[in-house]
C-alpha cells in the first residue's frame, strides 16, 4: 500500500505535470505571439546551404500543407539561399493576389528559364516590369483573346476527331480494350497548341517521323524548367552542373527547340513575302491566322506604340505557349478521366448529359461539337471539381515581391519568393464540405465557379492563379479540355483495368513535375459505345 501511495504521488506530482508540459509543447509549437513587423514563423530544421529543401519531400504541396497545419497559413522557409513565403489559406492568398497584387507580381529569376527561354523574355518567367506588361498585353489582346480562341475551333474539332480515332484504334488493337490515355490525351493537347501556334505545317526534328523525338525534347524542357541548377544555390559549385550533365542537357534541349522555332518563323516570313508579292496564299485569311502570323502582324501594327518583338522575343512567347499550355491542359484531362473511372455513377451522369446533347449518331464519323456543349453544366462541374482537387500546378508559378510588404500582419521584405499552395486551399476542410471527395454536384447550376475559366473570381479556387499574373490561357484551355473530355465520354464507356483482388480502380498516386500528374500512365479499358 505504501509503495502504491508513493507511486501515486510520483505520478501526480512529477509525471502528470511533465506529460502536460510535453503535450503543451507539442500542441503549441515554437510560434510566439505575433508582433507587428515580425517575419512569418519559420519551421525548425533548416540545414546549412539547402535550408528547408529536404523538408519538401517528393510531393512538396503535401509537405507544405503539413507544415502549414503546424505553423500557420503564412510561413517562411529558406529554399537554398532563397527566403520563401508559403501561403496556404484563401484569406492570405486573397491579400497577396488581390489586395496587394502589385507587391506580389514579379517572378524569381530562374537560371534555367534564362537559358531555355531566351533570357526569360517570355511572359511566365519575365520579371514584373515594362517588357512583361507589353508581352502580356500581346498575349491577352492578340493571341489568347476570345475571338482568337474561337478562331481555333476548327483545330480543336479536328484534333478531337483524331483523338477518338486513336482511342478506337488502340482499343481494337488490344483485345482487352486497354488504352494508354495519358499518351492519347497528351498528343491531343500538344497538337491543339502546336496547330494554334504554327498552323497546319508539319514541323519536327530531323528524322522524327511520329513526332516522338520532339515530344521527348518538350518533356525535357518541362523537366529542366523545374530543375534548380547547383550554381543557383551555390555559385562556386557551378562545375557540378557540368559534371552531372545538366548543362549539356539544357544546351541540347535549347538547340533542338530553337532550331524548330527558327524554321517556323522563317517559313511564315517567307510566306508573307510571297503574299505581299501578290501570290495567292491559301489558309491565310484573318480567321485562320496562327500565333506566329499574329506575332508578325503585331510587330507591324504596333510599330508606332513602341513595342518591337525581335525574333528571340517571338520564340520566347511561342515557347511559353507550349510550356504553359500543353501539360496543364493534358493534366486536367488525365485527372478528370481518372476520377470518372473511379466514380462510375458520375461518369454515367456525364455521359447521359453529353449523349443527350449530341444526339444518337454514333457512327464513327460523328463528333461532339462545341455547339452541343453550350449548356453542358455537369461537364463544367466535373472540370471545376477536377481543378479544385487536382490543380495541375499545385503551387502555381512562384511569385516574388517587388517591394517591402505585409501578409496577414507579417512583414515580407522585397525580393522574397512566394509560393501559393492552391492544392491545399482547394482541399481546405474549412472551405469545402467533404473536401477530399470528388463531388462535381457541389457546383450547382448558377454557381459562378462553373465558369472556371474566369480567373481569380473566388480565391478558394486557384487552379489558374489570380490577379495580374493569373493565367491568361484559361479561356483557351476551357473549350479544348471540354471538347476532348466530351468526345471520349460520348464515344466510349470506360473502366479500370481488371484487378486481381477487389474492385478495379485507377491508382491516383501523384508524380511531381512542372505539373502534378498521375504517377503511372492512365491505362484504362475503352468500350466503344454502340448507341441507345
Ligand atoms: C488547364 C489549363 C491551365 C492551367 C491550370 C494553368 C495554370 C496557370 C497558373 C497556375 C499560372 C500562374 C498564375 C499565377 O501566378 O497567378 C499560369 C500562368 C500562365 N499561363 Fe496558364 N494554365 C493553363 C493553360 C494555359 C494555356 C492553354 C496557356 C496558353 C496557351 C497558358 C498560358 C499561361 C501564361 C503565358 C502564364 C504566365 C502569366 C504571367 O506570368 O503573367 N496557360 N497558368
Amino acid at each position: 500500500m505504501a509503495v502504491s501511495l508513493a507511486a501515486l504521488l510520483t505520478v501526480s506530482l512529477v509525471v502528470v505535470p511533465l506529460l502536460t508540459l510535453l503535450l503543451l509543447a507539442t500542441k503549441r509549437p515554437s510560434n510566439p505571439p505575433k508582433r507587428a513587423g515580425d517575419l512569418p514563423p519559420s519551421p525548425p530544421g533548416a540545414l546549412p546551404l539547402i535550408g528547408h529543401i529536404h523538408q519538401l519531400g517528393r510531393l512538396p504541396h503535401r509537405a507544405l500543407r503539413s507544415l502549414a497545419a503546424s505553423h500557420g497559413p503564412v510561413i517562411l522557409l529558406r529554399l537554398g539561399s532563397a527566403p520563401t513565403v508559403v501561403v496556404s489559406s484563401a484569406a492570405a492568398a486573397e491579400e497577396a493576389m488581390k489586395t496587394r497584387d502589385a507587391a506580389f507580381a514579379s517572378r524569381p529569376r530562374s537560371a534555367m528559364a534564362d537559358r531555355l527561354v531566351y533570357g526569360s523574355r517570355d511572359i511566365t518567367f519575365a520579371p514584373y516590369g515594362e517588357y512583361w506588361r507589353q508581352a502580356r498585353r500581346v498575349c491577352t489582346v492578340h493571341l489568347l483573346s476570345h475571338r482568337r480562341t474561337a478562331s481555333f475551333r476548327r483545330v480543336r474539332e479536328r484534333e478531337a476527331a483524331a483523338l477518338v480515332a486513336r482511342v478506337r484504334h488502340h482499343a481494337a488493337a488490344d483485345r482487352g480494350g486497354a488504352v494508354n490515355m495519358s499518351d492519347a490525351l497528351f498528343c491531343y493537347s500538344k497538337a491543339v497548341v502546336t496547330r494554334a501556334a504554327f498552323g497546319d505545317g508539319e514541323y519536327g526534328l530531323d528524322g522524327d517521323e511520329g513526332g516522338d523525338k520532339l515530344r521527348r525534347v518538350f518533356a525535357d524542357l518541362q523537366e529542366l524548367l523545374m530543375a534548380t541548377p547547383v550554381r543557383e544555390v551555390a555559385p562556386w559549385l557551378g562545375w557540378v552542373d557540368t559534371l552531372t550533365g545538366l548543362d549539356a542537357r539544357a544546351k541540347h534541349t535549347f538547340d533542338a527547340l530553337d532550331g524548330v522555332l527558327e524554321r517556323v518563323i522563317a517559313d511564315h516570313r517567307a510566306r508573307r513575302r510571297r503574299h505581299q508579292d501578290g501570290q495567292r496564299v491559301l489558309e491565310d485569311d484573318d480567321d485562320h491566322r496562327d500565333f506566329v502570323d499574329v506575332l508578325l502582324d503585331v510587330n507591324e501594327m504596333d510599330k508606332d506604340t513602341g513595342l518591337r518583338l525581335d525574333t528571340d522575343n517571338m520564340k520566347a512567347i511561342i515557347m511559353d505557349m507550349f510550356a504553359a499550355g500543353t501539360d496543364t491542359s493534358y493534366t486536367v484531362l488525365e485527372w478528370a478521366l481518372a476520377e470518372l473511372v473511379n466514380h462510375p455513377d458520375k461518369m454515367r451522369k456525364l455521359q447521359s448529359e453529353i449523349r443527350a446533347a449530341a444526339g444518337n449518331a454514333t457512327t464513327t464519323g460523328h463528333l461532339v461539337t462545341e455547339d452541343h456543349l453550350a449548356d453542358a453544366q455537369y461537364l463544367k462541374a466535373v472540370i471545376s471539381e477536377t481543378l479544385r482537387l487536382h490543380a495541375p500546378a499545385p503551387l502555381l508559378a512562384p511569385r516574388e515581391t517587388t517591394e517591402d510588404t505585409e501578409l496577414l500582419g507579417y512583414r515580407v521584405p522585397a525580393g522574397t519568393r512566394v509560393l501559393v499552395n492552391a492544392w491545399a486551399i482547394g482541399r481546405d476542410p474549412e472551405l469545402w464540405d467533404g473536401a477530399e471527395e470528388f463531388v462535381p454536384e457541389r457546383f450547382a447550376a448558377g454557381d459562378p465557379l462553373l465558369e472556371y475559366s474566369k480567373v481569380g473570381q473566388d480565391l478558394r479556387f486557384l487552379a489558374f492563379g489570380a490577379g495580374r499574373r493569373g493565367c491568361p490561357g484559361a479561356g483557351f484551355a476551357a473549350p479544348s479540355v471540354e471538347l476532348a473530355l466530351a468526345n471520349v465520354l460520348y464515344h466510349f464507356d470506360w473502366a479500370a483495368l481488371p484487378a486481381t483482388l477487389g474492385t478495379p480502380v485507377v491508382d491516383m498516386t501523384e508524380a511531381y513535375g512542372l505539373t502534378v500528374r498521375l504517377k503511372k500512365p492512365l491505362l484504362v479499358v475503352a468500350k466503344p459505345w454502340s448507341g441507345r
